[in-house]
């Protein structure tokens, strides 16, 4: 059985620029939450951010991957849950070609990934978790599109927003993004100055 929901679209055009404007090192000067811990990541990733399109995988079974990435739209993060399978992996080579061709803007999964080599080239990056010659098959047995899922123990649901840059990833928390993002960026303009002033003192003293 395969659920599959609507996608959601939480946030405004003029809320997702301001996301994009923060690093995921400021944000962490005033939360905890929202995190994800020690992820790898294919390729440096200087910034990247999307909205969520989320797959919840069933027993090495990659079918809803399929469905899953007919839903996402160009600059979606996808984000997988393999239902705590970190031996078959399910994101490789023609996986990530498809979604180049999509512009996907990455993906994230909480298991592992083959077909390394040609990840490491692809320009859409992929967080995971190890890396495996196994992978899932095309079984057909239970999955679902755009419901919630916990992926390095943060819940994402369709429309969530998650912004990723070499620092770390953040998912965006509709409780409390207004003040949060505010303040992010009140302190990465202070410390655009507090920059500027510092390499000031530098070239004098030279
Ligand atoms: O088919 C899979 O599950 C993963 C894979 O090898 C690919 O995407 O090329
Ligand atoms: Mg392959």
């Amino acid at each position: 059985m395969l659920t599959v929901n609507d996608r959601i679209e939480k946030y405004s055009t003029d809320e997702i620029e301001k996301f994009k404007m923060v690093s995921t090192s400021t944000i962490g000067h005033f939360t905890d939450f929202g995190f994800l811990a020690n992820y790898e990541c294919t390729i440096p990733v200087t910034k990247v951010s999307g909205e969520v399109t989320t797959v919840k995988l069933s027993s090495g079974d990659g079918y809803p991957l399929n469905t899953a990435l007919q839903q996402a739209k160009k600059g979606d993060i996808l984000v997988i849950d393999t239902s705590g399978n970190k031996t078959h992996a399910c994101w490789g080579e023609f996986r990530a070609r498809k979604a180049e061709e999509m512009g996907l803007s990455a993906v994230i999964v909480n298991g592992a990934v083959t077909d390394i080599s040609y990840l490491r080239t692809s320009r859409v990056p992929v967080f995971y978790e190890s890396i495996s010659p196994k992978t899932t098959r095309v079984l057909k047995l239970e999955g679902e599109v755009n419901t919630a899922v916990s992926v390095g123990n943060v819940v994402f649901e369709s429309g969530d927003y998650v912004i990723a840059d070499q620092d770390g990833i953040f998912k965006i928390n509709q409780l409390n993004y207004k003040t949060l993002i505010e303040l992010a960026i009140e302190k990465e303009k202070k410390e655009k100055l507090k920059r500027m002033e510092n390499n000031a003192v530098h070239c004098e003293k030279k």
